[in-house]
């Protein structure tokens, strides 16, 4: 006869925290959210750990280099997309590896024999006013000129006056030369009163910018998370198909842990794939496996290696995965069943597994929830896809400025692959979205008050770091009319639109 749980499966909705003592120590700035991300013995510092307990989702329309960048810089970890080709997965995990804080690739570029109406219109595009003008209008090209909002006059000019009549010519421009520290391309911005300038090699092509603002803002990421080169930590998603050629691509990319990316991970292909890596590695690569929502998923890629084990079945907003293969666990209660396991699993062994729960967190409080039920870190996609930084277009939808967003396993992700897998292609169906989130501004400013509201709530339960959350939270389950208590009601609200990432 087949098993059934006594219990529904519940999410994150159906619980509340229950405040404990707050002494006069516990404020925001004394909470930290330090957290480990790959497993460690009873006594030791895990290998790795991240600064806030935030990780982005393996999608293309979430992890890119570009986010990787952005979210380490807050103490997180992106796991760039494996939905493409090895190379190009390994050359963003490098761009990320490589970035040098304070050093932007050129985004708008143009050539000199271009005119005033293109400038005006990638402008608008990218929003960028200071524009490189190279040979063959690339970001690495020769560089011949640079054009910023006062080289020209949109009302006087003629549109189609040829960039080469009023941009800066290049022997007129303030440059620094390539390999500069920080320092010293700011000290060239103080001394010449700039706001921006161009960083040129030997042979005069172009190789990234330093801007004023950027320097201001590198000064105040006390929470950046780097490797001991000073490089930002950088995670890679991977998969248990082409691993034996993607893994030591990524690797030597740079990549500082890996994630098996698959919506179930409780198969022999994960337990292979991370075989693989034990002999071919050691435990000189990081890796976390998953997805799982019991505790014998989790015993099962414990004792196949996984670094991490990764929580989550369908719960995602742009899964279907429920809907379409009727496979799926309530969130909290995969997250909290899981816990159980590895709680028991480092009692017995010594060894603590980090948790992440994936997928499903639609408001701030769900994060803290989800750490008091025994995560350590979250996977967010939807989130982050909200961001300036993510990958996807911002558009205008009705007045309103939303971001694309689609999921791994929806038509449009799927879509990379350049060779057939195998299989009738007619049996293929889809197991996510595509969508739009609205947009929601940088991702600085909504992590950092994210992080604030956690902080808030650990004060309110008692806790000051994520262990002692974990350890001394007071959860309770709420009934369906006590859901309608917590929001406003029996008022009129003045404004409608009151409510948003609770
Ligand atoms: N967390 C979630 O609830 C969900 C996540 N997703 C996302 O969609 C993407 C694709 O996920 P999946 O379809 O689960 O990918 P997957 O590659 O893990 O699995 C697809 C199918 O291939 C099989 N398979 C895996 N390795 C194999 C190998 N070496 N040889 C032969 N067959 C093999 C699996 O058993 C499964 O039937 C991922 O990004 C995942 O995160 C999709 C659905 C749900
Ligand atoms: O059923 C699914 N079909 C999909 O196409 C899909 N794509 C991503 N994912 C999973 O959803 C997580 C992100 O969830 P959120 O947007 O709720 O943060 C991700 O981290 C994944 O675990 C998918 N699930
Ligand atoms: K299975």
């Amino acid at each position: 006869m087949a098993q059934f749980y006594k219990e529904p499966s519940r999410t994150f909705n159906e619980y509340l925290l229950v405040p404990g003592l707050t002494t006069k120590e516990m404020t925001v700035e004394n909470v930290s959210l330090k957290t480990p991300i790959v497993k460690f013995r009873k006594g030791e510092e895990p290998p790795l750990s991240a600064n806030i307990p935030l990780v982005s989702a393996v999608m293309q329309a979430v992890s890119d280099d570009n986010m990787a960048v952005a979210l380490a810089k807050e103490g997180g970890i992106s796991f760039i997309y494996n939905s493409q080709p090895v190379e190009e997965e390994a050359a963003m995990v490098k761009r990320a590896k490589t970035y040098k804080s304070g050093f932007v690739r050129s985004d708008s570029n143009l050539r000199p024999d271009q005119t005033m109406q293109d400038v005006v219109d990638l402008k608008k595009r990218s929003g960028h006013s200071t524009i490189a003008i190279t040979e063959d209008g690339t970001a690495e090209g020769k560089m011949v000129g640079m054009v910023t909002s006062r080289d020209y006059r949109v009302s006087r000019m003629d549109p189609s006056t040829p960039i080469s009549e009023f941009m800066t010519p290049f022997d007129k421009l303030i440059t620094a030369p390539d390999g500069c520290t920080l320092s010293e391309a700011n000290d060239i911005l103080w001394d010449n009163k700039l706001n921006a300038v161009p960083v040129v090699d030997d042979n005069q092509r172009l190789t990234y910018f330093v801007f004023r603002k950027d320097y201001d803002a590198h000064k105040a990421n006390k929470n950046e998370l780097l490797d001991a080169h000073k490089s930002y930590i950088v995670g890679a998603g991977v998969n248990t198909r082409d691993y034996e050629e993607r893994i030591p691509a990524v690797v030597d990319a740079g990549a500082d842990v890996l994630c098996i990316d698959s919506s179930e991970g409780y198969s022999e292909w994960q337990s292979e794939c991370l075989a693989w890596v034990r002999k071919k590695y050691g435990d000189d690569v990081k890796i976390g496996a998953g997805n799982v929502v019991d505790k014998e998923g989790f015993y099962y890629l414990a004792e196949a290696g996984a670094d991490f084990v990764k929580i989550g079945i369908g719960g995602g907003s742009i899964c279907i995965t429920r809907e379409q293969k009727g496979i799926g666990r309530g969130q909290a209660t995969a997250v909290i069943e899981v816990a159980a396991a590895r709680d028991e699993y480092f009692q017995r062994t010594g060894v603590y597994i980090p948790l992440c729960s994936d997928g499903g967190i639609v408001y701030d409080y769900h994060m803290t929830l989800a750490l008091a039920m025994g995560a350590d870190f979250l996977m967010m996609g939807r989130y982050f896809a909200r961001f300036d930084e993510s990958p996807t277009s911002k558009l205008n939808v009705n007045g309103s400025y939303v971001k694309e967003y689609w999921g791994e396993g929806s038509n449009r992700a799927r879509n990379w692959q350049r060779y057939d897998l195998g299989g009738d292609p007619r049996m293929k169906f889809e197991e996510g979205v595509d969508s739009y989130v609205p947009y929601a501004g940088s991702l600085h400013d909504n992590v950092n008050l994210s992080m604030t509201k956690v902080k808030s709530t650990m004060c309110n339960v008692g806790a000051t770091s994520i262990r002692d959350l974990q350890e001394n939270a007071k959860i309770t389950l709420v009934s369906a009319t006590s859901i309608v208590e917590g929001g406003a009601h029996d008022v009129i609200l003045r404004d409608t639109s009151q409510g948003g990432n609770r």
